[in-house]
């Protein structure tokens, strides 16, 4: 792929020679444009590198990979930034939602400081709620919930917590068939009319076909 020209005055997620190296193996080499709501699929062999270039992208790369380039995102040069600010959701397999908090509090925990006032942030979470067809549940255990209730929660949690790219590490590989497609379209829903740059981990060619975008595929470590 070429070089991006004027990274920094691009919009969306840029990788701009993006090479992360393990133990001397090139994991990937990458330049790549991810506009605003459009949804680049990563797939290749296990071990290949995709969850590493996802770690790297929102700063959760453990020590011991060695990485050059530069991740950008709306204009802002990220990948030296704290986790915290780089404004990167990721959505895993697991949902993580916190088993001590209610759905409400589980939501409510991801909403940035700067929404003051009780009232407001609650408005934010029944939003949100509402838009997962998921209302009245505020109150509820996530122990309680089905798994495609649980899947829409860890997604709102995620959007709440106002990203500007979205990192999707394999989020509807748990769930059966049907509630697959349903989720799936469900987030490149919200992820379109969210207008996120959006970047997909998956095994499955129907998550990828699905997208309708592009697709690249990391071929595994090169000595
Ligand atoms: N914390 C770590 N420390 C050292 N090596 C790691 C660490 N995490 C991953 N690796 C190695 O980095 C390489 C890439 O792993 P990664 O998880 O990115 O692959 P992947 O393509 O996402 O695989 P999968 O499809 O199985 O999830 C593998 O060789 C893996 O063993």
């Amino acid at each position: 792929m070429p070089p991006v020209e004027n990274p920094q005055s691009r919009k969306g997620l840029v990788l701009d020679g993006v090479k992360i190296t393990l133990r001397g193996r090139v994991l990937c080499d990458l330049d790549l444009v991810v506009a605003p709501g459009a949804i680049v699929t990563l797939m290749g062999p296990s071990g290949a590198g995709k969850s590493s270039l996802l770690g790297h992208i929102c700063g959760t790369l453990e020590p011991g990979f060695d990485v050059q380039g530069s991740v950008w995102l709306s204009g802002r040069k990220i990948n030296d930034l704290a986790p915290q600010d780089r404004q990167v959701g990721i959505l895993f397999q697991d949902d993580l939602l916190f088993p001590h908090l209610s759905v409400g509090g589980n939501l409510a925990f991801a909403l940035p400081g700067d929404i003051k006032g009780a009232g407001h942030r609650r408005e934010k979470v029944e939003q949100a709620l509402e838009i997962a067809g998921l209302a009245g549940f505020a109150g509820r255990d996530p122990a309680t919930l089905s798994g495609g209730q649980r899947a829409r929660v860890a997604l709102m949690r995620v959007l709440l917590s106002s990203p500007s790219a979205l990192l999707l590490d394999e989020p509807f590989s748990r769930l059966d068939a049907k509630l697959r497609s349903q989720f799936r379209e469900f987030v490149f829903d919200q992820a379109r009319k969210q207008q996120l740059p959006t970047l997909m981990v998956t095994h499955d060619p129907d998550d990828a076909s699905a997208t309708g975008g592009e697709i690249i595929t990391l071929n595994g470590p090169v000595a």
